[in-house]
């Protein structure tokens, strides 16, 4: 097995001005520290999707940021290893293309950055190939953005990631402005691109549907921490985090069994400024210990390669 991307450690913290104003009352309170991601590893094999899953400010896109290497971690690595480029599908196709400029003109761009070896015609025709591997008819060329649909213009977009030629793509949020539809379709082209191209994927995404189709491995996070990771099955049909299981119970499932099992979230997600003591998901679990508030839970295994961070160690989920 090949590790296409490995993080270690891996911190980010942001430093924030308390207030606005100025003046000794606020210099007496100095610094704000965002503890947005803490201490996370995990490692993605080549040609294999890693999902990384949980509400809205767990640290999600910043991990994404840190792997583009758009952001500096505070402590840590994240690397992608040998020549592997990395490039970025975010949620919103419109905020990615320029309105004013051709599609065409969208898929020439970074060939004349990143394909140097080529020229007019070999320039054309890759172009043409990249509108082929997404599935996007000829014509496109010279429409502009405003005259495709959203699940259109983001297979234009997977299209021109893929003219850096990346070994790793970071998918944002790709489906999540898109009818349920459109959002199968493209599910489907990004399962065929990462078998036919042998790509690897870092999934972020609010949708567990997506993620479980698409996912190989799947890492839970809640403010900053890592609290379950393990093969997506695992994690899907067996989570034993109370966060993890909080959050399936959060998606419809057809199973109405199921649901009774689960626990849905109550409240929301503490500050990053100055988070939980301890686990950090103790605040809302229902099963809260005193030493929840003491130390933090380490990683354990519940099953091969299934990790859970959780002082419930004798609690296992029904
Ligand atoms: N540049 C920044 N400066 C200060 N705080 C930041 C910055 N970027 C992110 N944060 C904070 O770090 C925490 C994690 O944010 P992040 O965007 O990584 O979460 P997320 O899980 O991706 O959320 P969402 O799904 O809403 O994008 C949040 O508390 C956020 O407010």
């Amino acid at each position: 097995m090949t590790i296409a991307i490995e993080a270690e450690g891996l911190t980010k913290h942001f430093s924030l001005k308390q207030g606005k104003g100025s003046g000794p009352w606020f210099r007496a309170r100095g610094m704000r520290t965002v503890h947005a991601v803490d201490d996370v590893g995990f490692k993605v094999a080549s040609g294999e999707t890693l999902a990384i899953i949980g509400e809205s400010g767990c640290g999600k896109s910043t991990v994404a940021r840190l792997l583009l290497g758009l952001t500096e971690p505070t402590a840590g690595s994240i690397t992608i290893s040998g020549e592997r480029r990395v490039q970025l599908v975010a949620q919103n196709p419109w905020s990615a293309l320029n309105r004013r400029k051709t599609i065409g003109h969208a898929l020439n761009q970074p060939l004349l950055i990143h394909r140097p070896d080529l020229d007019k015609d070999g320039r054309e025709a890759r172009v043409q190939e990249l509108l082929d591997l997404t599935g996007l008819p000829s014509d496109f060329l010279l429409r502009y953005p405003a005259d495709v649909s959203g699940g259109e213009l983001q297979r234009v977009t997977i299209a021109r990631a893929l003219a850096a030629q990346p070994r790793v793509l970071v998918l944002d949020e790709p489906t999540a402005s898109l009818d349920v539809s459109v959002k199968a379709s493209l599910v489907n082209l990004l399962c065929d691109l990462r078998d036919d191209l042998g790509l690897t994927y870092l999934l972020i995404t609010h949708e567990i549907d997506v993620a479980r189709l698409l996912a190989d491995q799947v890492l839970v996070m809640y403010l900053g921490h890592v609290v379950e990771s393990g093969d997506a099955d695992q994690v899907f049909d067996n989570p034993v985090h109370p966060y993890t299981r909080s959050l399936l119970d959060s998606v419809p499932v057809p199973d109405p069994r199921r649901r009774k099992e689960l626990l849905p979230l109550a409240g929301e997600v503490p500050s990053a400024v100055d988070p939980p003591s301890g686990c950090r998901f103790r605040t809302r679990c229902p099963h809260v210990l005193p030493k929840c508030a003491e130390t933090r839970p380490t990683a354990r295994e519940s099953g091969e390669g299934h990790l859970t961070a959780c002082h419930l160690t004798a609690w296992s989920p029904s």
